[in-house]
């Protein structure tokens, strides 16, 4: 079952981003003072043109020339003190908004990691994907650009407000009317956008779900004729993309239009009043002037935070998604405990998956060190499940999984792969070199080490590579067969050397020939450690110390091979179905 990822509330998204302008206060400062700077700057202008028209208009002469003179030049040394002004705000502000795009990765990276296996396992791929990739970067690319353009914008758009204001408070007023129609329309459009975006974000990780799964498993879809069913769920998963996309692009067909037309109001407005004023002798030409080139100037900034607004909306979506991932359930607090020694000990535990009712009920094993145990049973008895609570992937719901008196899921990831190591047919190899991927299991091995543990799982082929140890792996470099997958899989077992190990379908699904190879170096890799092996050829429940039966959650049966089948109970049925007896 797969259970979604939360959502952060519009709070903790704001509380969010202003972790990030705290983080970066000083920063965050110069690019406010220098913003004001720049706009103060960029008002003289307007303003001094209006005066060069007053001064045209009342007087002539040399004297006006040279005041004509002097107020061009005062006109242009603002204008190049606001270019340089803004050019160093927009240079701090890119970097305040680049250090604060790193830290929201690397906490997405962290929080992540830091989730439990199983919930890591039971969320869609394809949205966590979305949100450490798109929603990541629609938050990154706001931050990076919203605190340049929207401060820069908003400190303008006050500024020239206010400059109007001061000029002649009536034409100021048509600056304010602008400013409260494009308010209504905002407050509209904000009170249907963040439900628009979310679920907009929502369909498009829903589509790259369905898009991941239909690519990754296109050889089942292939091999079972499913292309007609997955067609349809990607062309189901397209709609409601297409529709989620269509309600965003609707409120911005509404919110932008309007405002266009908000624009010219407050010049006509301006024009107007002013001409009127003006033919009532009440203000000056150059102040109807002035007054209306501050308006133009005005479209420019409300224009760049109309834009922010309309893109902060998805964004704060996307951060919304982006900082969901914090309340997800965490992985418990690791204990400092050290183990007593390598015995294993499972005291009536119960397990639930997310969302599931229990599937252990109430199971008991000791193991004792070096004992090769085989666990067997029907398909779903919870051999598997009671395997990732005996590695400490998993915690248990009620009761106790330790080792030396431990629990084993509250072991550091350093210290637990030191005492148990689960090995199943899923081996990854990490895009990276071979000694990379050998390291994973022990950061502070030797290249001798990395060559012996290699060797102790025949693994000769490394040698003949390319770069040997500097080969790198995974991706779009050289490929590993499934084999060998598998054998680097082992030495790092081999390098983390934990005194137990779980197999679950280790070798179950390989083909014969590489099954005996990998068996050859498996057996090397056993080699004197505590085994527990969820056997799935009875073979392996023959050859183990001890056979353990499972069934629907509980341990029906545990003995010798040779006991069990003397009982005559179900381990005996299974051993002589499959004898064929
Ligand atoms: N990831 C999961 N999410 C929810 N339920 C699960 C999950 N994995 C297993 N289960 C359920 O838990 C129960 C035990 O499954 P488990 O895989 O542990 O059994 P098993 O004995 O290992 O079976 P098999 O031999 O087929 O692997 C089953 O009912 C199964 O449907």
């Amino acid at each position: 079952m797969s259970a979604s990822l939360p959502v952060a509330g519009p709070s903790r998204v704001w509380r969010a981003a202003g972790g990030e302008i705290r983080a970066d206060r000083r920063v965050f400062g110069a690019v406010l003072l220098l913003n004001v700077l720049a706009a103060g700057a960029g008002l003289v202008a307007p303003w001094l043109l209006g005066r060069i028209v007053d001064t045209v208009k009342t007087s002539s002469g040399s004297s006006a020339l040279s005041t004509v003179d002097f107020l061009a030049v005062v006109i242009l040394g603002c204008t190049v003190v606001q270019i340089v002004l803004s050019r160093y705000a927009l240079y701090l502000a890119a970097r305040f908004g680049e250090s604060a795009s790193a830290r929201i990765r690397e906490r997405f990276l962290g929080r992540v990691l830091a989730m439990p296996a199983s919930t890591v396992e039971h969320v869609p791929g394809g949205d966590l994907i979305a949100r450490g990739t798109t929603d990541v970067n629609a938050v990154s690319g706001t931050l990076r650009g919203i605190v340049p353009d929207v401060l820069i914008a908003s400190v303008q758009a006050l500024f020239i407000l206010g400059a109007v204001l001061v000029l002649d408070p009536l034409l100021g007023l048509c600056g304010l009317g602008c400013v409260a129609v494009v308010a209504v329309v905002l407050r509209w459009y904000l009170r249907r956008a963040r439900t628009a975006y979310l679920a907009e974000s929502a369909a498009f990780g829903a589509l790259a779900e369905v898009l991941s799964t239909t690519v990754g498993g296109a050889r089942t879809v292939e091999a079972l004729g499913l292309q007609a069913r997955r067609t349809e769920a990607l062309e189901a998963s397209i709609d409601v993309a297409r529709r989620t996309r269509l309600r965003t692009l609707w409120l911005r067909t509404v919110l932008f239009p309007t405002v266009d037309i908000s624009y010219t109001l407050p010049l006509v407005g301006v024009l107007l009043i002013g001409g009127a004023l003006y033919s009532h002798g009440t203000v000056s030409l150059g102040t109807v002037i002035a007054a209306a080139l501050y308006f133009r100037q005005l479209v420019g900034p409300v224009d760049t935070i109309l834009m922010w607004v309309e893109q902060l909306q998805s964004s704060s979506a996307s951060y919304a998604r982006v900082e969901g991932v914090a309340c997800a359930p965490r992985a418990g607090a690791f204990t400092s405990a050290e183990p007593a020694d390598d015995r294993i000990e499972v005291v009536d535990v119960r397990y639930a998956y997310e969302h599931g009712s229990d599937v252990l009920h109430g199971v008991d094993l000791e193991v004792r060190p070096g004992e090769r145990l085989a666990l067997v049973g029907p398909s779903g008895a919870g051999k598997s499940t009671l395997g990732r609570l005996l590695a400490g992937i998993d915690r248990p719901r009620s009761g106790a999984v330790t080792v030396g008196g431990v629990p084993v899921a509250g072991l550091a990831p350093e210290r637990l792969r030191r005492q148990v190591v689960l090995v199943t047919q899923e081996h990854h190899v990490f895009q990276d070199t071979v000694r990379g991927n050998l390291l994973i299991a022990r950061p502070d091995a030797t290249d001798p080490q990395l060559r012996d543990a290699l060797a102790a799982v025949d693994a000769d082929w490394v040698d003949e590579l390319p770069a040997g140890l500097d080969t790198e792996l995974g991706g779009a470099a050289h490929r590993l067969t499934g084999a060998r997958a598998q054998q680097l899989a082992l030495a790092r077992v081999v390098l983390a050397d934990p005194h137990t190990v779980i197999l679950d379908e280790a070798t179950a699904l390989l083909d014969p020939t590489t099954a005996r190879n990998t068996e050859h170096a498996l057996a090397a890799v056993l080699q004197g450690r505590t085994v527990i092996a969820i056997a799935h050829r009875l073979q392996t429940a023959h050859d183990a110390d001890r056979v353990v039966v499972m069934d629907a959650g509980r341990i029906s049966e545990s003995g010798t091979h040779d006991d069990l089948v003397r009982n005559g109970g179900a381990y005996a049925a299974l051993w002589r179905s499959w004898h064929g007896d």
